[in-house]
């Protein structure tokens, strides 16, 4: 193969002979491509596509934009129908409200502007790397053993294990926040299992590749070979979960389990999961499987943690696996999954690498996300938590537009970029920082795992990921974005990772406290979207970022368009226009034409008629209850904190979700927000009902004209809460809204509605 510089281009000829002219990049990608034999002709890895039915959009989208100034122009030019006392207060607040959706909606249109999407071409990326696949580290994190079970932390394990690479280039880390030797007995026994069911998978292709996921679902194979090897796998299966549910349940490691592993006497002088010394153990090393080949590296690490030392949650697990790794096999790729989320895809990784070795894009490329998607998702997902839009819609669109956030799990970096290099800095090259080091002093790398050893460090703000933010992800995603990076959003047909999503109305609540709480810090933060981001990244991408960063906002205008309305209803105050004005038409344009369209794209996402209207209702209690409280904790400056998501659920509790019955169970100030608020619109439709019987027919028709909009509001949104109320007043099983919820929210409701009647 002859390479020849031509000015700023390389004149590459591939084997089949033909020269081809290609642009200017790095030099390490070219010398890979001379190293791996490639063939230039149609070097792409992988294909980007436009997403169809883009211009049908962009048309009805400028039909909604018309809508929502009309809408604006009746505000500012009409004079409130009551002009004196509290009336015209109601009116400006209306106006505030309609002017933040009309500019929210405006950022929605960021990541419907211009969806994309992708196809590998990994038979090309094996005919041409296969002999030179960079090393890949998978990171796994895990912090509590109770809430995370260690034998669903190990099927995590195992199947990132498993993957379709070649395993001499492949280690797999467990970082333990809860620093358990449950855990770790957990893992010690993985490391035996995984010698018989790696190779099982690679003879069998079996999918999914958690173990307890496939023989969850996976009947006896028909082939008499194959069976009798099922059946070995499977008993070994059962025996290691037995052995690990056993200890689990006890709580501790018997004496006689510990002498199994030397490893143990590490626990010896352990005194809490908040204070103990770094924990590194390397449990496969250069072992061999049953049939002889390789094993990939696993090491368990639990980085020393002591009550003095602030930990930095997951994003200091991750910069202390980032630098232990970097002693053991220092893979220039890195895969981060939570404990959860098991491979469900043997081509994860090659698929990911299409993007990376990519010789045209590939340079330009620092991570390749794939979607979050859960195993336990219901048919009509009560909670929402498939988070189908974000995933069918959302990110391929900002995909479009620099690429997708980083979302903490199922994303592929490249460590050098993790590690602080800006884009077009070449004096480290990406692919040759592989070493394996013999003889490593374990003592040595421990250290890098101290409370101490990030003080007076770049760690967590310009070397690995950012600290001071409960979204590590994002932060440390846009840091990515800003240095000129762009990122790659990959959503296969079969799921490539499967996790847990939560089973319950407070677990989600809280989970999106925390979510939209990190978000709103970034927007505040130095690395804001707003103006760090202004410049540095593409217009669409800074608003997809603002879009997220302002979801703790977006509560108070929803809060207000959600009781305002209703209240008003109830003494007759109008604050829309009246159904034979003309001012009602952008009204009834936006309220029907937005509705049809979010039931369809919700369809079209794969989802229910029924999950979408669930959908609806969560979306409504996330933006009064999780945004608001994350919006005060924000303003208020409550200490940062990190709920870790429970990732199993009592029996009845399970027994509840998968009959899609809405949870609520415990009380807390965010449920009882949002009982408060839909017990405010049953009052005020009551009283609506109440007060429209009383009326004679004249009124009553008058009433419903300058009304109409107040009714349907009132009326959807009682409807919604259908399920909130019959937890309320019909409901006798333990998931109904507690009595404390039920006493609070009541008599709020009526205090507020009684105050507002009076006004
Ligand atoms: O101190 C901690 C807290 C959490 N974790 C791990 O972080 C992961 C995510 O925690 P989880 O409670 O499951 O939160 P989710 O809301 O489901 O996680 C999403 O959102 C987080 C940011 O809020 C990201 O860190 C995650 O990667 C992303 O999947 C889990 O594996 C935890 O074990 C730690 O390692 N240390
Ligand atoms: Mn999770």
């Amino acid at each position: 193969m002859a390479l020849a510089n031509y000015k700023n281009h390389s004149l590459i000829k591939g084997s089949n002979g033909c020269i081809m002219r290609l642009h200017k990049r790095e030099t390490e990608i070219v010398d890979l491509q001379r190293e791996g034999n490639m063939d230039v002709v149609d070097g792409r890895l992988f294909e980007t596509e436009g997403g169809k039915g883009r211009k049908i959009y962009r048309a009805f989208a400028a039909t909604v934009l018309v809508s929502v100034v009309w809408i604006w122009i009746y505000r500012g030019t009409q004079l409130p129908p009551v002009v004196a006392g509290l009336g015209s207060w109601f009116w400006i607040g209306i106006f505030a409200a309609e002017l933040w959706f009309g500019l929210y909606w405006t950022l929605t249109q960021s990541v419907r502007w211009n969806p994309t999407h992708r196809r590998t071409f990994k038979h090309k990326l094996t005919q041409r790397f296969e002999n030179e696949l960079p090393g890949v580290d998978v990171f796994v994190c895990t912090a509590d053993p109770v809430i995370e079970p260690p034998m669903m932390v190990i099927s995590t394990v195992l199947s990132v294990m498993a993957y379709d690479y070649p395993p001499e280039k492949l280690s797999v880390y467990l970082s333990d926040d809860g620093g358990s030797e449950l855990t770790f007995y957990a893992l010690t026994q993985a490391a035996i299992f995984s010698k018989h069911w790696l190779p099982y998978c690679r003879n069998y292709k079996v999918e999914p590749l958690s173990p307890a996921a496939y023989f969850k679902s996976a009947s006896h194979p028909s082939d008499t070979k194959h069976r009798q090897y099922f059946i070995v796998v499977q008993r070994l299966f059962e025996d290691m979960k037995n052995r690990i549910e056993n200890v689990t349940e006890i709580g501790r490691v018997p004496e006689e389990l510990r002498l199994e592993h030397q490893g143990f006497k590490e626990w010896d002088s352990f005194t809490s999961p908040r204070d103990h010394a770094a924990i590194v153990q390397i449990l496969l090393d250069h072992n061999h499987d049953t049939e002889g080949h390789s094993l990939p590296k696993l090491v368990y690490m639990a980085r020393e943690k002591r009550p003095e030392h602030f930990h930095n949650f997951k994003a200091g697990a991750m910069n202390a696996l980032i630098r232990v790794s970097s002693m053991i096999s220092n893979g220039p790729i890195i895969l981060n999954v939570d404990c959860d989320m098991y491979s469900n895809s043997s081509d994860t990784i090659r698929d990911a690498l299409c993007f990376f070795l990519d010789e045209e894009k590939g340079h330009e490329i620092a991570f390749v996300q794939y979607p979050q998607c859960f195993e336990n998702i219901t048919k009509n997902e009560v909670y929402g938590g498939s988070l189908r839009v974000l995933r069918e819609v959302d990110f391929h669109g900002l995909d479009g537009v620099g690429g997708p956030l980083y979302v903490g799990t199922g994303c592929f970096h490249r460590r050098a970029i993790l590690l602080g290099k800006s884009f077009g800095d070449r004096s480290t090259t990406d692919w040759k920082i592989e070493n394996d080091k013999d003889g490593r002093d374990i003592k040595n790398i421990e250290s890098l795992a101290s409370c101490t050893f990030e003080s007076d460090t770049q760690w967590g703000k310009e070397i690995g990921l950012k600290y001071g933010c409960p979204v590590e992800d994002v932060i440390t995603g846009l840091s990515i974005h800003c240095r000129g990076w762009k990122s790659v959003f990959y959503n296969p047909k079969r799921h490539a990772f499967l996790g847990v999503a939560a089973t319950t109305l407070d677990q989600t609540l809280v989970q999106h406290k925390r979510w939209s709480e990190g978000d709103l810090m970034i927007l505040i933060s130095k690395y804001s979207p707003a103006w760090f981001g202004l410049g540095r990244v593409h217009p669409g991408q800074l608003m997809g970022y603002l879009m997220y960063c302002l979801w703790a906002t977006s509560s108070l205008p929803t809060v207000y368009y959600s009781i305002v309305p209703s209240l008003c209803l109830l003494n007759g105050v109008p604050l829309f226009p009246q159904v034979s004005s003309v001012w009602f038409l952008p009204y009834a344009y936006i309220i029907v034409s937005i509705s049809a369209y979010d039931y369809l794209e919700f369809l079209w996402c794969g989802g229910t008629t029924r999950g979408w209207w669930n959908d609806r209702r969560i979306w409504l209690y996330k933006r009064t209850s999780s945004y608001l409280f994350a919006l005060l904790d924000t303003i208020l400056g409550s200490d940062l904190s990190f709920v870790i998501s429970s990732k199993v659920a009592d029996n009845d509790v399970h027994e509840r979700y998968e009959k899609e019955m809405m949870e609520f169970g415990v009380s807390s100030p965010l449920s009882t927000t949002v009982a408060t608020l839909s017990m405010v619109n049953l009052v005020c439709f009551l009283g609506f009902v109440i007060k429209s019987v009383l009326m004679d027919t004249r009124t009553r028709k008058e009433y419903y004209e300058t009304m109409a909009i107040h009714m349907v509001l009132c009326i959807s949104l009682v409807l919604l809460n259908v399920p909130l109320y019959l937890a309320l007043f019909v409901r006798k099983d333990k998931g109904k809204i507690p009595h404390g919820v039920a006493i609070k929210s009541v008599s709020l409701a009526l205090f507020i509605s009684t105050i507002f009647a009076f006004l």
